[in-house]
Parts: C-alpha cells; sequence; structure tokens
C-alpha cells in the first residue's frame, strides 16, 4: 500500500479508535456548550470539570481554561459558541511536537524504549522497527529485557515478523551486556537505528536506575555520536495511572519521548493532552491497535480533529 493510502487507514482506525473518547469528550464538552447562553464563571467551572473528568488532567485543564479566558478577553468573545473554536485550537496548539522531535528516524540512532510490563512496549518495540525500515533504514533490535520470563522469545516472534535481525543472550543475563553486543554488531553491520527493548521494573526504583545507567554508560563510549532516544511506553487506556508512571520513571530516566499504546477502544484518550502538559515530554507516537502498522507519529491537528469529530 501506498504512504498516503497507509496514512489514511491510520487516520480511520484512529478516528475509529477514539469514538469511545470522542463520544464522552465531545458529548460533555458540547453538553456544557449548549447548556450555556453566556459566558460566565459557571461554564468555565463546568468546562474544567469535564476535561477533567477526561482524563485531560487537572493542571492541564486549569491551564487550557486560563488560557481560553484571556483569548476570549483579547478577541471580545461573548458567546459560548465562538469559544468552542479558541478550545479546540488552544488544544491543539498545547501539542505541537518540534521539527527536530524525529531527528533519530533518520539519521544513526540508539532509541531505548523503556515501560512496565504489559503497557504494550514488546510490540511497540517491533512497531518502531517495521516503521524505521520502511523508511529505508538497516534496523537492529537489541533484547535488553532479559528480566522477564519468555519476554526474549516473544520480541524473537515480533522481529521475525517485521524482518529485521535480533542481538539477545539467555534470560537473566546482564541488559548492558546485550546492549554492548548490540553496539558492536550495529557498527560493524552499518546499522541505522539500533532498538533496545529494556526491562521496566519499577518496585525497584534504584535498581533500574542504575541499569538505564550502565546501558546509558556503554551506548556513550561503545557507540558515540549517535542520536539518543528515550521512549516511554504507556497504555492509554490506564488513564490517571499511566500518568503516574511516567512521572515515576522520569525520576529514574531521561524521557526524550512518550508513545501512548492502546488508544483504539478506550474512552481515556483525553490522557494524551495530560502527558504532554503535566509532565512536559512530547508524545510522540501513539498505537491504535496489535498490527505492525497500527503506530504512527502524533499529529496534533490529526488527533484533535478525530477527537472532535472534524
Ligand atoms: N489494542 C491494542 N493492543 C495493543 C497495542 N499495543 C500493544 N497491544 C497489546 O497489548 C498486549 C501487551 O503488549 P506487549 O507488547 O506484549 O507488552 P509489553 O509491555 O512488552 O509487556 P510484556 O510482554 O508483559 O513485558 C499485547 O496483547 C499487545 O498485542 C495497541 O496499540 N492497541
Amino acid at each position: 500500500m501506498s504512504i498516503e493510502g497507509k496514512k489514511k487507514g491510520f487516520f480511520a482506525k484512529l478516528v475509529d479508535g477514539l469514538s469511545k473518547t470522542r463520544d464522552a469528550l465531545v458529548k460533555g464538552i458540547e453538553n456544557v456548550f449548549s447548556g450555556y447562553d453566556a459566558i460566565d464563571d459557571d461554564f468555565y467551572e463546568e468546562l474544567e470539570e469535564t476535561l477533567i473528568m477526561l482524563d485531560v488532567g487537572i493542571h492541564a485543564s486549569t491551564d487550557i481554561i486560563e488560557e481560553l479566558k484571556e483569548k476570549i478577553k483579547k478577541e471580545h468573545i461573548k458567546t459560548p459558541a465562538e469559544c468552542r473554536t479558541l478550545l479546540i485550537d488552544g488544544i491543539k496548539e498545547r501539542m505541537k511536537t518540534a521539527d527536530n522531535d524525529y531527528d533519530f528516524e533518520d539519521k544513526k540512532s540508539v532509541v531505548l524504549v523503556i515501560g512496565v510490563n504489559g503497557v504494550g512496549k514488546t510490540t511497540t518495540v517491533a512497531k518502531l522497527a517495521s516503521r524505521f525500515k520502511e523508511n529505508k533504514m538497516k534496523v537492529l533490535v537489541a533484547a535488553a529485557d532479559t528480566f522477564r520470563a519468555g519476554a526474549i522469545e516473544q520480541l524473537k516472534e515480533w522481529t521475525d515478523r517485521a524482518g529485521v535481525d535480533l542481538i539477545s543472550q539467555h534470560e537473566g543475563s546482564d541488559p548492558a551486556a546485550v546492549v554492548y553486543d548490540a553496539c558492536k554488531a550495529a557498527q560493524a553491520r552499518n546499522v541505522d537505528a539500533l532498538i533496545c527493548d529494556t526491562a521496566g521494573r519499577l518496585h525497584n526504583k534504584k535498581n533500574l536506575m542504575e541499569e538505564l545507567k550502565k546501558i546509558n554508560r556503554i551506548i556513550d563510549k561503545e557507540y558515540p555520536g549517535v542520536i539518543r532516544e528515550t521512549l516511554l511506553v504507556l497504555d492509554g487506556t490506564t488513564g490517571q495511572n499511566a500518568l503516574e508512571q511516567a512521572r515515576q520513571f522520569k525520576e529514574v530516566a531521561d524521557i526524550s519521548g512518550i508513545v501512548l499504546t492502546k488508544l483504539d477502544g478506550t474512552a481515556r484518550g483525553g490522557i494524551v493532552i495530560a502527558v504532554q502538559s503535566e509532565l512536559g515530554i512530547p508524545v510522540k507516537y501513539i498505537g491504535v491497535g496489535e498490527k505492525l502498522d497500527d503506530l504512527n507519529r502524533f499529529d496534533s491537528d490529526e488527533f484533535v480533529n478525530a477527537l472532535f469529530g472534524l
């Protein structure tokens, strides 16, 4: 399928996947807009409460409303209907990614993928590998989640499916040793993107921090000069728990981007807005299904349009 065709397919899935969020969000917001004739404190309060209820997050919701108030004053807007467009534009604006956010997609890079078990980390590694491969990059994957039983086999199945090579050792081996091997192999094979699946044991933050530090040290030493990216994978269906997880990971790792998975079929898509605003880390990819091509770059215009059924 052409890239254009794939993009359309992804958008259709996104629109479809966000239908539950859309139903909840749009219905809630439209109710506020249609329930008030004038813009007053009650209107703002109800709008803010609706955003919070939809997992947009307390801080982000407050910010959005404050920003909206200022714009309304500046532009002398009088009716709730007129302020709907301002609200939508404001949400789009706060989720924009920067131009250099995806440099690792077309330059020599090492991408560390972190996140707790079950969030869709392994699947995301494979989806990224497949995406980079389609972009004509030579990809290598490292199985540095050596802790969870069966993780290596599972990753092997996925990388076979994606048609990319995997560097692995046995279960229980030192993740840093796997990364060392992978750095050597990446250089010997002239690889463009090395993607490392790492373990995410949040219940032992100190160990996790040490492990990630060690991995980073090895990459710095053995594979200098490459672009570094650390993506945290979060399960979009878990709402505020995902946000809490992200806060904890932020303490142990230098996260450069978020991948939100399972946005298909959740009513909690508002979490995308919360994550971006509350953590100050851009959402770079979203997952809307279990197949290899069900991951795409996050596009704030596309996302908010899908969310509001525009
Ligand atoms: N619907 C849907 N399912 C997804 C998505 N991403 C991953 N999954 C599913 O979520 C489940 C967990 O995904 P994994 O990739 O195995 O998760 P993990 O974080 O590596 O977790 P462990 O394998 O337990 O370490 C699998 O059944 C995936 O198919 C997504 O975007 N949408």
